[in-house]
């Protein structure tokens, strides 16, 4: 049985998931020391944010095929190192849009009548309404920094409340938008007319500071702030100052750039109108089984071989694809294998032509699979869908994709050349009714041969007697042949010869092969 770590706290559905074809450890109180230590022993691993995989932990993770991030944001795992280790990375982008929309509101709320410190004043003994009076949201502006799910569901609530609302993202269409009822603006525009500022982008370089001294001297006197997207997209020395001198009027902080956030930190000074929350965005009951449960049958579905219907790091790979593509992907990866043998040395180049009715499709995915299967003979499993992409650019191998869907001659077909250190070498193949895979081509030739384990090919004059001279060299060394074609353009012009043999070709006897007169080159694959 695979092995499975859960390293945060998981809903319980989620390991019940994970335990019909896993062992699964839980494990939430390891430090990151203990973490490295333990993870070679696991295939998969399930977090939330609290656990940090780091460069060093994934490397260490030898045996991971999958990391599971039971909520949205992935910024606590290093997705480009697994993706070079070729594990998945998969995430739950909408189990807890509805949580994290809802925390906004309720903190906007909060703010605007003080009722996290009311409560703690009257339970501290007092009865003071003075010091609480509030402000209405109605009629105010709210500006919305990305109007993504969470930033769309808050918009969609806050106008039912009355309030204006712009946004900034500048990856998100006007028709959007308009669809929400919502201005989309310059950030400088909604820094200057918000009364409320909340954010739900995700951290990136780009949005790291987003909110910083410079930015706030922009804003209203009085803007109200409020973070449930990732701490660290606001300056907190910034922020902080900024309530000292009262131009921010109050600001709720439900994530920040250190978490947990420290004891000592001048955040938990602050008075009234500083509301800060755990991280507590996605904590619903509802929210932990949504995530709980997408991400469990993810991790599950990897380590049974299937697709992950949310890979990160897997671009184009979704389930409805994988099931539309996936004799292509075969057949894809077959003839990626078969021509980076062909080709012996180092590849340059690889091109690829989606041919009849795949010239149509998606072609990333078979990309994709063509290069696991080319660089699968020197990789063997270390390459994957997740990192052949990768492992190619590092090597140097450029992709070039064609489309052509007015070859017929089959339903669909890819053909695929390889450009290298030691020259040309191209293979067509194509599907014989809905999945059987027939190599329909070798440097031009035409054929149609059924893969098999072991094969030799052989590029010859056509001429009488040396396909027999290859036959009795074989039958010498006791190699079975089981089926045999030859693929000519012109009658006694070059030919080539496909011979499916049951058993691996003794050493030496290639050589032999070549030295047959009229034979130009000859070649062993195994696939
Ligand atoms: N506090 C919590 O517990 C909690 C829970 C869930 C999600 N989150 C966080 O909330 C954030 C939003 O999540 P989501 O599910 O809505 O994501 P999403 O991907 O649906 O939306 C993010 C939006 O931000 C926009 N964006 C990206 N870069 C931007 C930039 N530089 N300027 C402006 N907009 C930009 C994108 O175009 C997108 O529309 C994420 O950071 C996520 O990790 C926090
Ligand atoms: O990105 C997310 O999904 C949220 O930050 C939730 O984090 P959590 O799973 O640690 O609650």
């Amino acid at each position: 049985m695979p092995k499975v770590l859960v390293s945060d706290p998981i809903d319980q559905v989620g390991i019940d998931i994970l335990s019909q074809v896993a062992t699964v450890d839980v494990k939430t109180t390891l430090s990151p020391e203990e973490l490295i230590q333990v993870l070679p022993e696991y295939d998969a691993i399930m977090i939330r944010s609290g656990t940090k995989l780091t460069k060093d932990a994934i490397e260490a993770g030898k045996n991971l095929k999958i990391i599971g991030r039971a909520g949205v944001g992935v910024d606590n795992v290093d997705v480009p190192t697994a993706t070079r280790m070729g594990i998945v990375v998969v995430n739950s982008p909408e189990g807890n849009t509805i949580a994290a929309a809802e925390h906004t509101l309720a903190m906007m709320m909060s703010l605007s009548r003080f009722i996290p410190a009311a409560n703690a004043s009257l339970k501290g003994g007092k009865w003071d309404r003075k010091s609480f009076t509030g402000v209405e949201v109605y009629k105010k502006t709210l500006g919305i920094l990305g109007l993504g799910k969470i930033g769309s569901h808050v918009a969609t609530v806050a106008k039912s409340l009355g309030m204006r609302i712009l946004a900034y993202d500048p990856f998100l269409t006007t028709e959007r938008a308009e669809k929400l009822g919502v201005h989309l603006v310059e950030l400088e525009i909604l820094l200057r007319e918000a009364d409320y500022i909340t954010l739900h982008l995700p951290k990136t370089k780009d949005t790291a500071h987003l909110i910083n001294a410079e930015r706030i001297g922009i804003m209203k006197d009085g803007v109200r702030i409020i973070n449930c997207a990732r701490g660290g997209i606001i300056d907190e020395v910034a922020v902080a100052e900024a309530i000292k001198s009262g131009k921010i009027a109050g600001i709720a902080l439900d994530v920040f750039e250190n978490e947990p956030l420290e004891a000592d930190s001048g955040l938990r000074e602050l008075g009234a109108n500083v509301i800060l929350t755990p991280h507590l965005g996605a904590s619903t009951e509802e929210a932990q089984t949504n995530v709980a449960v997408d991400v469990a049958e993810q991790i599950r579905d990897v380590l049974l071989g299937l697709p992950a219907r949310s890979a990160v790091n897997i671009p184009g790979l979704r389930p409805d694809v994988w099931q539309k593509l996936k004799p292509y992907l075969q057949l894809a990866e077959m003839l990626g294998n078969l021509v980076g043998q062909l080709a012996g040395g180092r590849v340059d180049n690889l091109d690829v032509k989606l041919q009849g009715e795949i010239a149509n499709s998606e072609s990333q995915p078979i990309v994709v699979a063509a290069l696991k299967g080319l660089l699968s003979p020197a990789l063997r499993e270390r390459v994957n869908f997740v990192n052949a992409s990768i492992e190619a650019k590092e090597r140097g191998i450029r992709v070039t994709e064609t489309r052509d869907p007015s070859v017929e001659d089959y339903s669909g077909s890819i053909h695929l050349t390889a450009h290298g250190s030691q020259g040309q070498q191209s293979v067509t193949g194509a599907l014989l009714g809905k999945s059987e895979i027939r190599i329909t081509s070798i440097n031009e030739f035409p054929i149609n041969v059924a893969p098999t384990h072991y094969m030799l090919l052989t590029l010859h004059r056509d001429m009488p007697g040396i396909i027999g001279r290859i036959g009795t060299l074989l039958g010498n060394f006791n190699v079975n042949i089981a089926s045999m074609q030859v693929g000519r353009r012109m009658v006694r012009g070059e030919a080539v010869m496909v011979l499916s043999i049951d058993d691996p070709l003794p050493s030496g006897l290639l050589d032999e092969i070549v030295h047959i007169q009229g034979v130009t080159d000859a070649f062993v694959v195994k696939l």
